[in-house]
Protein backbone atom coordinates (compact mmCIF):
# COMPACT_ATOMS: atom_id res chain seq x y z
CA UNK A 1 0.00 0.00 0.00
CA UNK A 2 1.50 3.59 -0.58
CA UNK A 3 2.05 5.64 2.68
CA UNK A 4 -0.73 7.89 1.67
CA UNK A 5 -3.40 5.01 0.76
CA UNK A 6 -2.35 3.01 4.08
CA UNK A 7 -2.74 6.63 6.20
CA UNK A 8 -6.22 7.09 5.40
CA UNK A 9 -7.76 3.55 5.17
CA UNK A 10 -8.46 1.63 7.84
CA UNK A 11 -6.26 -1.81 6.85
CA UNK A 12 -9.95 -4.06 8.25
CA UNK A 13 -11.37 -2.82 5.22
CA UNK A 14 -8.93 -2.49 2.62
CA UNK A 15 -8.08 -5.82 3.05
CA UNK A 16 -11.56 -6.97 3.23
CA UNK A 17 -12.10 -5.05 -0.13
CA UNK A 18 -8.83 -6.38 -1.67
CA UNK A 19 -9.85 -10.51 -1.13
CA UNK A 20 -13.34 -9.98 -2.43
CA UNK A 21 -11.96 -8.32 -5.70
CA UNK A 22 -8.75 -11.22 -5.49
CA UNK A 23 -11.67 -14.10 -5.39
CA UNK A 24 -13.55 -12.17 -8.19
CA UNK A 25 -10.53 -12.97 -10.40
CA UNK A 26 -10.05 -15.99 -9.59
CA UNK A 27 -13.52 -16.97 -10.33
CA UNK A 28 -12.13 -15.98 -13.52
CA UNK A 29 -13.10 -11.92 -13.89
CA UNK A 30 -10.57 -9.67 -15.03
CA UNK A 31 -9.31 -6.86 -12.14
CA UNK A 32 -10.92 -4.49 -14.69
CA UNK A 33 -14.41 -6.14 -14.61
CA UNK A 34 -13.82 -7.03 -11.12
CA UNK A 35 -13.21 -2.97 -10.42
CA UNK A 36 -16.00 -1.91 -12.21
CA UNK A 37 -18.70 -3.95 -10.50
CA UNK A 38 -17.78 -2.72 -6.83
CA UNK A 39 -19.07 0.73 -8.55
CA UNK A 40 -22.70 -1.46 -8.98
CA UNK A 41 -22.32 -2.52 -5.52
CA UNK A 42 -24.52 -0.93 -2.27
CA UNK A 43 -20.85 0.00 -1.04
CA UNK A 44 -18.93 1.71 -4.16
CA UNK A 45 -15.36 1.55 -3.62
CA UNK A 46 -14.30 5.42 -3.54
CA UNK A 47 -11.25 7.71 -2.34
CA UNK A 48 -8.96 6.40 -0.17
CA UNK A 49 -10.19 2.88 0.44
CA UNK A 50 -10.47 2.65 -2.88
CA UNK A 51 -7.06 3.10 -3.65
CA UNK A 52 -5.67 1.48 -0.72
CA UNK A 53 -7.85 -2.17 -1.83
CA UNK A 54 -6.88 -1.56 -5.69
CA UNK A 55 -2.72 -1.04 -4.26
CA UNK A 56 -3.31 -4.62 -2.06
CA UNK A 57 -5.54 -5.95 -4.76
CA UNK A 58 -2.27 -5.12 -7.01
CA UNK A 59 0.31 -6.05 -5.35
CA UNK A 60 -1.05 -9.39 -4.39
CA UNK A 61 -1.79 -10.46 -8.00
CA UNK A 62 2.16 -9.32 -8.98
CA UNK A 63 3.32 -12.18 -6.44
CA UNK A 64 0.08 -14.32 -6.01
CA UNK A 65 2.55 -17.74 -7.24
CA UNK A 66 4.71 -17.11 -4.07
CA UNK A 67 1.44 -15.89 -1.29
CA UNK A 68 0.02 -19.22 -2.86
CA UNK A 69 3.31 -20.97 -2.21
CA UNK A 70 3.57 -20.01 1.09
CA UNK A 71 -0.35 -20.71 2.14
CA UNK A 72 0.27 -24.45 0.47
CA UNK A 73 3.30 -25.25 2.89
CA UNK A 74 1.08 -23.65 5.95
CA UNK A 75 -2.01 -25.85 5.31
CA UNK A 76 -2.39 -29.37 5.34
CA UNK A 77 -5.19 -28.96 3.11
CA UNK A 78 -6.51 -26.02 0.77
CA UNK A 79 -8.95 -23.79 3.04
CA UNK A 80 -12.64 -24.43 1.55
CA UNK A 81 -13.89 -20.61 2.20
CA UNK A 82 -12.73 -18.79 -0.79
CA UNK A 83 -13.26 -15.47 1.21
CA UNK A 84 -10.75 -16.66 3.82
CA UNK A 85 -8.52 -18.29 1.22
CA UNK A 86 -8.12 -14.85 -0.45
CA UNK A 87 -8.03 -12.75 2.85
CA UNK A 88 -5.08 -14.97 3.68
CA UNK A 89 -2.94 -14.42 0.82
CA UNK A 90 -3.64 -10.48 0.48
CA UNK A 91 -2.56 -10.40 4.14
CA UNK A 92 0.73 -12.77 3.81
CA UNK A 93 1.48 -10.18 0.66
CA UNK A 94 0.71 -7.14 3.58
CA UNK A 95 2.88 -8.74 5.63
CA UNK A 96 6.17 -9.10 3.34
CA UNK A 97 5.57 -5.60 2.24
CA UNK A 98 5.07 -4.30 6.12
CA UNK A 99 7.25 -7.08 8.20
CA UNK A 100 7.28 -3.39 11.10
CA UNK A 101 3.58 -3.70 11.09
CA UNK A 102 3.23 -7.29 11.57
CA UNK A 103 0.94 -7.95 14.57
CA UNK A 104 -1.17 -5.43 14.11
CA UNK A 105 -2.01 -6.61 10.35
CA UNK A 106 -2.45 -9.99 11.92
CA UNK A 107 -4.94 -8.23 14.47
CA UNK A 108 -6.67 -6.65 11.38
CA UNK A 109 -7.31 -9.70 9.54
CA UNK A 110 -8.43 -11.87 12.39
CA UNK A 111 -11.18 -9.23 12.93
CA UNK A 112 -11.98 -9.19 9.39
CA UNK A 113 -11.91 -13.30 9.39
CA UNK A 114 -14.09 -12.88 12.46
CA UNK A 115 -16.91 -10.86 10.26
CA UNK A 116 -16.87 -13.81 7.22
CA UNK A 117 -18.05 -16.71 7.29
CA UNK A 118 -19.70 -16.68 10.75
CA UNK A 119 -16.39 -16.23 12.56
CA UNK A 120 -15.83 -19.97 12.17
CA UNK A 121 -11.85 -19.63 10.51
CA UNK A 122 -11.05 -16.82 12.62
CA UNK A 123 -8.52 -19.30 14.80
CA UNK A 124 -7.10 -20.72 11.59
CA UNK A 125 -6.48 -17.07 10.14
CA UNK A 126 -4.73 -16.41 13.35
CA UNK A 127 -2.88 -19.60 13.55
CA UNK A 128 -2.06 -19.64 9.82
CA UNK A 129 -0.52 -15.90 10.12
CA UNK A 130 1.40 -16.60 13.03
CA UNK A 131 2.98 -19.59 11.88
CA UNK A 132 3.77 -17.52 9.08
CA UNK A 133 5.94 -15.03 10.96
CA UNK A 134 7.38 -17.90 12.99
CA UNK A 135 9.16 -19.68 9.69
CA UNK A 136 9.37 -17.05 7.72
CA UNK A 137 13.13 -17.22 7.21
CA UNK A 138 12.41 -20.97 6.27
CA UNK A 139 9.71 -20.31 3.79
CA UNK A 140 11.43 -17.30 2.23
CA UNK A 141 14.57 -20.10 1.37
CA UNK A 142 11.95 -22.25 -0.33
CA UNK A 143 10.29 -20.14 -2.17
CA UNK A 144 13.39 -18.95 -3.80
CA UNK A 145 13.48 -23.26 -5.05
CA UNK A 146 10.15 -23.12 -6.42
CA UNK A 147 10.13 -21.52 -9.78
CA UNK A 148 6.50 -20.28 -9.49
CA UNK A 149 6.74 -18.72 -5.93
CA UNK A 150 10.43 -17.10 -7.20
CA UNK A 151 9.51 -15.26 -10.62
CA UNK A 152 5.77 -15.29 -9.35
CA UNK A 153 4.47 -16.14 -13.16
CA UNK A 154 2.40 -19.64 -13.62
CA UNK A 155 5.27 -22.36 -14.96
CA UNK A 156 3.98 -22.54 -18.69
CA UNK A 157 4.49 -18.91 -18.93
CA UNK A 158 8.02 -19.37 -17.34
CA UNK A 159 8.58 -22.35 -20.15
CA UNK A 160 7.21 -20.22 -22.78
CA UNK A 161 9.63 -17.53 -22.41
CA UNK A 162 12.26 -19.71 -21.59
CA UNK A 163 12.25 -20.80 -25.13
CA UNK A 164 11.58 -17.61 -26.90
CA UNK A 165 13.74 -15.41 -24.86
CA UNK A 166 17.03 -17.84 -23.59
CA UNK A 167 18.80 -15.24 -22.77
CA UNK A 168 16.43 -12.60 -21.45
CA UNK A 169 13.88 -14.75 -19.56
CA UNK A 170 15.35 -13.96 -16.53
CA UNK A 171 15.10 -10.35 -17.08
CA UNK A 172 11.60 -10.06 -18.52
CA UNK A 173 10.08 -12.25 -15.43
CA UNK A 174 12.18 -9.49 -13.45
CA UNK A 175 10.35 -6.82 -15.48
CA UNK A 176 6.99 -7.47 -15.07
CA UNK A 177 7.12 -7.96 -11.51
CA UNK A 178 7.61 -4.00 -11.44
CA UNK A 179 5.81 -1.14 -11.22
CA UNK A 180 4.61 0.19 -15.27
CA UNK A 181 6.29 3.55 -15.52
CA UNK A 182 3.40 6.64 -16.85
CA UNK A 183 4.24 8.19 -19.71
CA UNK A 184 2.68 11.14 -21.84
CA UNK A 185 2.29 11.78 -25.66
CA UNK A 186 2.27 15.10 -26.57
CA UNK A 187 -0.68 16.16 -29.02
CA UNK A 188 1.87 18.27 -31.27
CA UNK A 189 -1.14 19.76 -32.92
CA UNK A 190 -2.14 21.49 -29.38
CA UNK A 191 1.37 22.32 -28.03
CA UNK A 192 5.01 21.49 -28.68
CA UNK A 193 7.09 19.15 -26.44
CA UNK A 194 9.41 21.79 -25.30
CA UNK A 195 6.22 23.85 -24.35
CA UNK A 196 4.65 20.94 -22.44
CA UNK A 197 7.34 20.02 -20.58
CA UNK A 198 7.66 23.67 -19.21
CA UNK A 199 4.03 22.86 -17.84
CA UNK A 200 4.52 19.96 -16.45
CA UNK A 201 7.98 21.31 -14.70
CA UNK A 202 5.56 24.44 -13.95
CA UNK A 203 2.84 21.95 -12.03
CA UNK A 204 5.67 20.08 -10.21
CA UNK A 205 5.91 17.09 -11.96
CA UNK A 206 9.68 15.80 -12.68
CA UNK A 207 9.62 13.71 -15.94
CA UNK A 208 12.35 12.76 -18.28
CA UNK A 209 12.01 12.29 -22.15
CA UNK A 210 11.36 8.85 -23.38
CA UNK A 211 10.60 9.98 -27.04
CA UNK A 212 10.78 12.98 -29.21
CA UNK A 213 7.01 13.76 -27.61
CA UNK A 214 7.23 11.06 -25.34
CA UNK A 215 7.48 11.98 -21.33
CA UNK A 216 7.99 9.72 -18.30
CA UNK A 217 6.93 10.85 -15.00
CA UNK A 218 9.82 9.77 -12.35
CA UNK A 219 5.96 9.23 -9.73
CA UNK A 220 3.10 8.12 -11.48
CA UNK A 221 0.01 10.55 -10.51
CA UNK A 222 -3.59 10.99 -10.98
CA UNK A 223 -4.74 11.94 -14.81
CA UNK A 224 -6.43 15.17 -13.21
CA UNK A 225 -2.85 16.51 -11.76
CA UNK A 226 -1.54 16.41 -15.84
CA UNK A 227 -1.39 19.62 -16.42
CA UNK A 228 -3.71 20.29 -20.05
CA UNK A 229 -5.42 16.59 -20.07
CA UNK A 230 -8.82 17.64 -19.95
CA UNK A 231 -7.88 20.20 -22.73
CA UNK A 232 -6.09 17.35 -25.06
CA UNK A 233 -2.80 18.94 -24.71
CA UNK A 234 -1.67 15.20 -24.06
CA UNK A 235 -2.57 11.48 -23.90
CA UNK A 236 -1.10 8.67 -21.44
CA UNK A 237 0.33 5.83 -23.63
CA UNK A 238 3.66 4.15 -23.25
CA UNK A 239 6.65 5.22 -25.15
CA UNK A 240 6.80 1.56 -26.98
CA UNK A 241 3.10 1.72 -27.98
CA UNK A 242 4.05 5.43 -29.49
CA UNK A 243 6.70 3.78 -31.91
CA UNK A 244 3.83 2.16 -34.12
CA UNK A 245 2.47 5.65 -35.78
CA UNK A 246 5.59 6.61 -36.20
CA UNK A 247 6.73 3.34 -38.14
CA UNK A 248 3.59 3.46 -40.30
CA UNK A 249 5.08 6.14 -41.91
CA UNK A 250 2.14 8.12 -42.66
CA UNK A 251 1.55 11.13 -44.99
CA UNK A 252 -1.16 13.90 -45.65
CA UNK A 253 -4.07 12.89 -47.30
CA UNK A 254 -3.44 8.86 -47.06
CA UNK A 255 -5.89 6.26 -46.91
CA UNK A 256 -5.22 4.92 -43.39
CA UNK A 257 -7.25 2.01 -41.37
CA UNK A 258 -6.94 1.22 -37.85
CA UNK A 259 -7.84 -2.22 -37.95
CA UNK A 260 -8.30 -2.80 -33.97
CA UNK A 261 -7.96 0.37 -32.98
CA UNK A 262 -10.12 0.97 -29.63
CA UNK A 263 -9.64 2.93 -27.02
CA UNK A 264 -7.74 4.75 -29.69
CA UNK A 265 -4.21 5.95 -28.35
CA UNK A 266 -2.28 4.72 -32.25
CA UNK A 267 -5.72 6.52 -33.92
CA UNK A 268 -4.87 9.96 -32.41
CA UNK A 269 -1.29 9.33 -32.65
CA UNK A 270 -1.55 9.28 -36.33
CA UNK A 271 -3.87 11.58 -36.66
CA UNK A 272 -1.91 13.91 -34.78
CA UNK A 273 1.23 13.15 -37.57
CA UNK A 274 -0.73 14.16 -40.59
CA UNK A 275 -4.39 14.99 -41.87
CA UNK A 276 -5.47 11.80 -42.86
CA UNK A 277 -8.46 9.64 -44.24
CA UNK A 278 -8.92 7.32 -41.15
CA UNK A 279 -11.27 4.52 -40.75
CA UNK A 280 -10.88 3.88 -37.29
CA UNK A 281 -12.27 0.20 -36.55
CA UNK A 282 -13.02 -2.09 -33.70
CA UNK A 283 -15.43 -4.87 -32.80
CA UNK A 284 -15.86 -4.12 -29.51
CA UNK A 285 -18.95 -1.70 -29.60
CA UNK A 286 -18.59 0.08 -26.12
CA UNK A 287 -14.48 0.12 -26.73
CA UNK A 288 -14.96 1.91 -29.97
CA UNK A 289 -17.31 4.92 -28.26
CA UNK A 290 -13.56 5.53 -26.58
CA UNK A 291 -12.15 6.22 -29.66
CA UNK A 292 -14.55 8.57 -30.82
CA UNK A 293 -14.38 10.30 -26.91
CA UNK A 294 -10.63 10.39 -27.10
CA UNK A 295 -10.58 11.91 -30.45
CA UNK A 296 -13.13 14.41 -29.56
CA UNK A 297 -10.54 15.06 -26.46
CA UNK A 298 -8.06 15.58 -28.45
CA UNK A 299 -9.35 18.08 -31.30
CA UNK A 300 -9.03 15.24 -33.98
CA UNK A 301 -12.14 14.09 -35.21
CA UNK A 302 -13.22 15.85 -38.14
CA UNK A 303 -15.39 14.92 -41.38
CA UNK A 304 -12.04 12.69 -42.57
CA UNK A 305 -11.86 10.40 -39.74
CA UNK A 306 -14.75 7.77 -39.46
CA UNK A 307 -14.98 5.38 -35.95
CA UNK A 308 -16.95 1.94 -37.01
CA UNK A 309 -17.61 -0.95 -35.14
CA UNK A 310 -17.03 -3.86 -36.95
CA UNK A 311 -14.52 -7.29 -37.33
CA UNK A 312 -11.45 -6.83 -39.10
CA UNK A 313 -11.72 -10.62 -40.02
CA UNK A 314 -15.24 -9.69 -42.55
CA UNK A 315 -14.16 -6.55 -44.57
CA UNK A 316 -16.84 -7.13 -46.71
CA UNK A 317 -18.75 -5.93 -44.33
CA UNK A 318 -17.63 -2.36 -43.36
CA UNK A 319 -15.24 -1.79 -46.15
CA UNK A 320 -16.09 0.37 -49.03
CA UNK A 321 -13.94 -0.81 -51.91
CA UNK A 322 -11.07 1.84 -52.04
CA UNK A 323 -8.01 -0.31 -51.20
CA UNK A 324 -5.99 1.64 -48.18
CA UNK A 325 -2.17 3.11 -48.26
CA UNK A 326 -1.38 2.12 -44.65
CA UNK A 327 -2.84 -0.36 -42.19
CA UNK A 328 -2.46 -0.75 -38.45
CA UNK A 329 -3.00 -3.99 -37.34
CA UNK A 330 -2.61 -3.77 -33.28
CA UNK A 331 -4.01 -7.42 -32.94
CA UNK A 332 -5.71 -8.68 -30.13
CA UNK A 333 -3.37 -11.21 -28.36
CA UNK A 334 -1.97 -12.36 -24.98
CA UNK A 335 -0.96 -9.30 -23.56
CA UNK A 336 2.49 -10.82 -22.24
CA UNK A 337 4.57 -7.50 -22.70
CA UNK A 338 2.05 -5.30 -20.54
CA UNK A 339 1.62 -7.88 -17.46
CA UNK A 340 2.91 -5.26 -15.07
CA UNK A 341 -0.03 -3.51 -16.14
CA UNK A 342 -2.49 -5.85 -16.09
CA UNK A 343 -1.12 -8.49 -13.29
CA UNK A 344 -4.00 -10.56 -13.23
CA UNK A 345 -3.84 -11.67 -16.80
CA UNK A 346 -0.68 -14.04 -16.15
CA UNK A 347 -2.98 -15.97 -13.80
CA UNK A 348 -6.25 -16.07 -15.98
CA UNK A 349 -4.53 -16.98 -18.97
CA UNK A 350 -4.07 -20.57 -20.24
CA UNK A 351 -1.48 -21.99 -23.06
CA UNK A 352 -4.85 -22.55 -25.03
CA UNK A 353 -5.18 -18.86 -25.45
CA UNK A 354 -2.42 -18.28 -27.08
CA UNK A 355 -3.38 -20.81 -29.79
CA UNK A 356 -6.70 -19.38 -29.95
CA UNK A 357 -5.39 -15.59 -30.17
CA UNK A 358 -2.85 -16.86 -32.90
CA UNK A 359 -5.91 -18.29 -35.39
CA UNK A 360 -7.46 -14.79 -34.98
CA UNK A 361 -4.31 -13.25 -35.78
CA UNK A 362 -3.57 -14.69 -38.58
CA UNK A 363 -7.90 -14.59 -39.72
CA UNK A 364 -7.21 -10.73 -38.84
CA UNK A 365 -4.02 -10.18 -40.82
CA UNK A 366 -5.82 -12.45 -44.41
CA UNK A 367 -8.76 -10.63 -44.22
CA UNK A 368 -6.72 -7.14 -44.11
CA UNK A 369 -4.41 -7.90 -46.90
CA UNK A 370 -6.93 -7.76 -49.33
CA UNK A 371 -7.95 -4.42 -48.10
CA UNK A 372 -4.75 -2.86 -48.56
CA UNK A 373 -3.27 -1.39 -51.72
CA UNK A 374 -0.58 -2.37 -54.11
CA UNK A 375 3.04 -0.65 -52.63
CA UNK A 376 0.87 0.11 -49.38
CA UNK A 377 2.14 -0.95 -46.10
CA UNK A 378 1.14 -2.63 -43.08
CA UNK A 379 2.02 -2.62 -39.66
CA UNK A 380 1.61 -5.85 -37.60
CA UNK A 381 1.86 -5.07 -33.69
CA UNK A 382 1.45 -6.97 -30.73
CA UNK A 383 2.14 -6.37 -27.09
CA UNK A 384 3.26 -9.81 -26.37
CA UNK A 385 6.30 -10.74 -25.91
CA UNK A 386 5.22 -14.95 -27.04
CA UNK A 387 6.77 -16.05 -30.62
CA UNK A 388 4.03 -17.60 -31.86
CA UNK A 389 1.83 -14.58 -31.90
CA UNK A 390 5.48 -12.22 -33.40
CA UNK A 391 8.08 -14.21 -35.51
CA UNK A 392 6.22 -17.29 -36.52
CA UNK A 393 3.16 -15.61 -37.34
CA UNK A 394 5.12 -13.16 -39.44
CA UNK A 395 7.29 -15.36 -40.79
CA UNK A 396 3.96 -17.47 -41.84
CA UNK A 397 2.35 -14.74 -42.62
CA UNK A 398 4.77 -13.97 -45.54
CA UNK A 399 4.94 -17.74 -46.98
CA UNK A 400 1.23 -17.19 -47.34
CA UNK A 401 1.60 -14.23 -49.45
CA UNK A 402 3.82 -13.71 -52.49
CA UNK A 403 3.24 -10.46 -53.08
CA UNK A 404 4.04 -9.15 -49.18
CA UNK A 405 7.54 -8.29 -48.16
CA UNK A 406 8.97 -6.96 -45.36
CA UNK A 407 10.31 -3.59 -44.74
CA UNK A 408 13.05 -3.52 -42.07
CA UNK A 409 13.02 -1.78 -38.97
CA UNK A 410 16.15 -0.15 -37.18
CA UNK A 411 17.89 -2.86 -39.65
CA UNK A 412 16.17 -5.73 -38.32
CA UNK A 413 13.50 -7.39 -40.24
CA UNK A 414 11.12 -6.91 -36.89
CA UNK A 415 11.52 -5.04 -33.51
CA UNK A 416 10.83 -7.58 -30.20
CA UNK A 417 10.74 -4.81 -27.32
CA UNK A 418 11.27 -6.36 -24.05
CA UNK A 419 9.58 -4.85 -20.96
CA UNK A 420 11.90 -2.23 -19.16
CA UNK A 421 12.03 0.88 -17.30
CA UNK A 422 11.40 3.28 -19.74
CA UNK A 423 8.79 0.80 -22.09
CA UNK A 424 6.18 -2.21 -22.22
CA UNK A 425 7.13 -5.06 -24.31
CA UNK A 426 5.83 -5.17 -28.04
CA UNK A 427 6.42 -6.30 -31.32
CA UNK A 428 6.42 -4.46 -34.69
CA UNK A 429 6.97 -6.02 -38.06
CA UNK A 430 6.35 -3.79 -41.06
CA UNK A 431 4.55 -5.32 -44.38
CA UNK A 432 4.85 -3.99 -47.66
CA UNK A 433 2.53 -5.53 -50.56
CA UNK A 434 4.17 -5.47 -54.05
C1 LIG B 1 -4.39 -4.15 -28.50
S1 LIG B 1 -6.00 -3.55 -28.45
C2 LIG B 1 -5.88 -2.15 -29.51
C3 LIG B 1 -5.25 -0.92 -28.86
C4 LIG B 1 -5.39 0.30 -29.76
N1 LIG B 1 -4.76 0.09 -31.05
C5 LIG B 1 -4.79 1.52 -29.13
O1 LIG B 1 -3.63 1.86 -29.41
O2 LIG B 1 -5.47 2.17 -28.32
C6 LIG B 1 -6.81 -4.69 -29.49
C7 LIG B 1 -8.23 -4.29 -29.85
O3 LIG B 1 -8.68 -5.23 -30.83
C8 LIG B 1 -10.08 -5.33 -30.70
N2 LIG B 1 -10.47 -6.55 -31.42
C9 LIG B 1 -10.44 -7.83 -31.02
N3 LIG B 1 -10.83 -8.66 -32.01
C10 LIG B 1 -11.11 -7.87 -33.08
C11 LIG B 1 -11.56 -8.12 -34.39
N4 LIG B 1 -11.80 -9.36 -34.81
N5 LIG B 1 -11.76 -7.08 -35.22
C12 LIG B 1 -11.53 -5.81 -34.79
N6 LIG B 1 -11.11 -5.51 -33.55
C13 LIG B 1 -10.89 -6.52 -32.71
C14 LIG B 1 -10.32 -5.34 -29.20
O4 LIG B 1 -11.64 -4.95 -28.90
C15 LIG B 1 -9.26 -4.33 -28.74
O5 LIG B 1 -9.85 -3.06 -28.58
Amino acid sequence: MTEQASRSAPLAAALLGAADLLAAVLSGRTLDAALAETALTKTPLTGPLRAAVMDLAYSTLRSFGREDFFLAQLMNKPVADVQIRCLLLITLNRLEARPEHAYAIVDQAVTVASRLAAGNFKGLVNGVLRNFLRRQDELLARAKENPVAHHQHPAWWITRLKKDHPHHWQAILAANNTHPPMTLRVNQRRITSADFSAQLTAAGLTTHAVGDAAWQLDKPVPIEQIPGFHEGLCSVQDAGAQRAALLLDVHPGQRVLDACAAPGGKAAHLLELADLQLLALDADAARAARITENLVRLGLLSDNVRVCTGDARTPTIWWNGQPFDRILADVPCSASGVVRRHPDAKWLRRVSDIEGFAVTQVRILDALWHTLASGGKMLYATCSLFAAENEEQVAAFIGRHADAQRLAIDGAPSVQLLPHADHDGFFYALLQKN
